[in-house]
C-alpha cells in the first residue's frame, strides 16, 4: 500500500462520525472525509500506536464502512480450514477476487488488525457465499485449504496468532447467538468483536479462558517431568496444563493443578510466555517454569492422564532437535503414530516452554 493509501485508511478509520450507525454497525452509505489534515503526519508505514487506535476506533465508534472492506486484505476460510500458500503462510486475498457484496462479505467476516502499512485485515468464511465459492476462491488464490490443526504447527507465529483468533471468535459467534440474561436474539457488530441483545441491549464480548501450562523439573534440573493424555498422539508427551479456577492467581492454578495430576509439591514458579489456542474453545494459554521436589513419589490421576514420567535433559533434547529439524516429517509421524518418545510439535506453548528450558 502506498503512502496515500495510507493517509487514506487512516482517514477512514480516525473519522468520529456523527452519523447514527445501525445496530451492526453497518452503514454503507458512509463516505470518507478529506485527509489532507493528516497527510504531512504520515510515512510509508504506521506506527504500532496509530494501527490500535485506528482499529479500536472501528471496534468501538465508526463500525465497518465498505471503503474499510475495499482496503482490506483476506484471510479465507472454508469449513473452519485457512487459506495457505504452499510455505504455509496465509494467502491474503483481496475483497475484490472475493466477487461478494460487502453486506454478504460482512455477515461472513471479521475484523483481526492492520497490517504495518496499514492494510485492515480481515477473516472471512466463505461457505456462506454459495455452492460454487470454494472453486472461485482456489482459481483466484495460490493457496489452497489446509487442516486447521496443522497450519497452527507450520505457519509463522503471528499468522498462526491470526488464524487462532479468527476461529475463536467465528465459533463463539456461532454457538452465542442468544443473550444470557433475558435470552432474546443478539446481534453482532460490524468488527465481530461484541454482541448485543436486541430487547435489553446488554452487550456481550467473545469469553477467553486462562490456562496455566507448566513445565516440570527437579531440583537438580537434570530431569523434565512430561504427561501424556488418552487422547494426544502415540508417542507425544507434553507438559502439564490445566484451566486456572475463579478466585486463584494463576500461581496458585498450577501449584493445584502439578498437585492434582501428579502429586508433587511445587516450589518455584516463573513465568515466561503466553499463547492464544482456539481448542477447543478460546483459551489463554500461561506458560511458566517450575521447580518440584523431584525425591517426592509420582502419584499419576489415571482419570486425566495415561502416564506421568521423568525424562533426561539430553533425552528431551534429541526430540526437540528432530522436530525442528524435520518439522512436517514429525507432523506425519505423529498422524500415522509411532512407538517414539516426541514432544509436541512447534507452535505449541509446550513446545515453546521446552525449548527455552533447554536453550537457558
Ligand atoms: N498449546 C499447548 O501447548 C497446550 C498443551 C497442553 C494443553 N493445551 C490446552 O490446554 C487446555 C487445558 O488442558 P486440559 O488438559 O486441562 O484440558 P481438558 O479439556 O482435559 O480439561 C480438563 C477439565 O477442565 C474442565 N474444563 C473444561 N473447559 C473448561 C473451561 N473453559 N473453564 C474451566 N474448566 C474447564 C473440565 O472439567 C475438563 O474435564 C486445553 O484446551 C488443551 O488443548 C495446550
Amino acid at each position: 500500500m502506498n503512502s496515500r493509501n495510507v493517509c487514506h485508511s487512516l482517514a477512514v478509520a480516525l473519522r468520529f462520525g456523527t452519523t447514527k450507525l445501525n445496530r451492526s454497525g453497518w452503514n454503507p452509505s458512509r463516505r470518507c472525509n478529506s485527509i489532507s489534515s493528516m497527510s504531512g503526519q504520515l510515512g510509508g508505514q504506521l506506527s504500532y500506536v496509530q494501527r490500535m487506535k485506528m482499529l479500536q476506533n472501528l471496534r468501538e465508534k465508526t463500525g465497518i464502512t465498505e471503503e474499510v472492506i475495499r482496503k482490506g486484505k483476506c484471510l479465507v476460510y472454508y469449513k473452519g480450514d485457512p487459506l495457505l500458500t504452499e510455505n504455509f503462510s496465509i494467502a491474503w486475498m483481496d475483497f475484490d477476487d472475493l466477487q461478494v457484496e460487502p453486506k454478504l462479505f460482512l455477515e461472513n467476516a471479521m475484523l483481526l488488525g492492520m497490517a504495518e502499512r496499514g492494510e485492515f485485515q480481515f477473516a472471512v468464511q466463505i461457505v456462506g457465499f454459495g455452492k460454487e465459492s470454494k472453486q472461485a476462491v482456489l482459481s483466484k488464490s495460490q493457496g489452497s485449504f489446509t487442516d486447521f490443526r496443522l497450519s497452527l504447527m507450520m505457519m509463522p507465529t503471528y499468522e498462526a496468532s491470526l488464524a487462532s483468533k479468527a476461529k475463536a471468535i467465528f465459533n463463539w459467534h456461532r454457538r452465542n447467538t442468544h443473550c444470557a440474561k433475558c435470552g432474546s436474539p443478539s446481534v453482532r457488530n460490524s468488527t465481530a468483536s461484541c454482541r448485543t441483545c436486541h430487547k435489553c441491549e446488554e452487550v456481550w464480548y467473545p469469553t477467553l479462558s486462562p490456562v496455566g501450562i507448566v513445565l516440570v523439573a527437579d531440583t537438580t534440573k537434570s530431569n523434565l517431568l512430561l504427561v501424556r493424555q488418552g487422547r494426544h498422539p502415540k508417542g507425544m508427551y507434553s507438559c502439564i496444563a490445566g484451566y486456572v479456577d475463579s478466585g486463584e492467581t494463576l500461581e496458585e492454578g498450577i501449584r493445584r493443578e502439578v498437585a492434582e495430576e501428579v502429586g508433587l509439591t511445587v516450589l518455584s514458579v516463573d513465568y515466561k510466555a503466553s499463547q492464544h489456542w482456539s481448542f477447543p474453545t478460546s483459551n489463554l494459554m500461561i506458560g511458566c517454569h517450575a521447580i518440584v521436589n523431584g525425591n517426592e513419589t509420582l502419584d499419576v490421576d489415571t482419570s486425566e492422564l495415561e502416564d506421568a514420567r521423568w525424562f533426561s535433559v539430553e533425552e528431551v533434547r534429541r526430540s526437540l532437535d528432530s522436530i525442528k529439524t524435520n518439522p512436517l516429517e514429525t507432523m506425519s509421524a505423529i498422524k500415522e503414530g509411532t512407538d517414539q518418545f516426541f514432544v509436541p510439535p512447534r507452535g505449541t506453548l509446550a513446545h515453546s516452554l521446552i525449548d527455552a528450558w533447554l536453550s537457558g
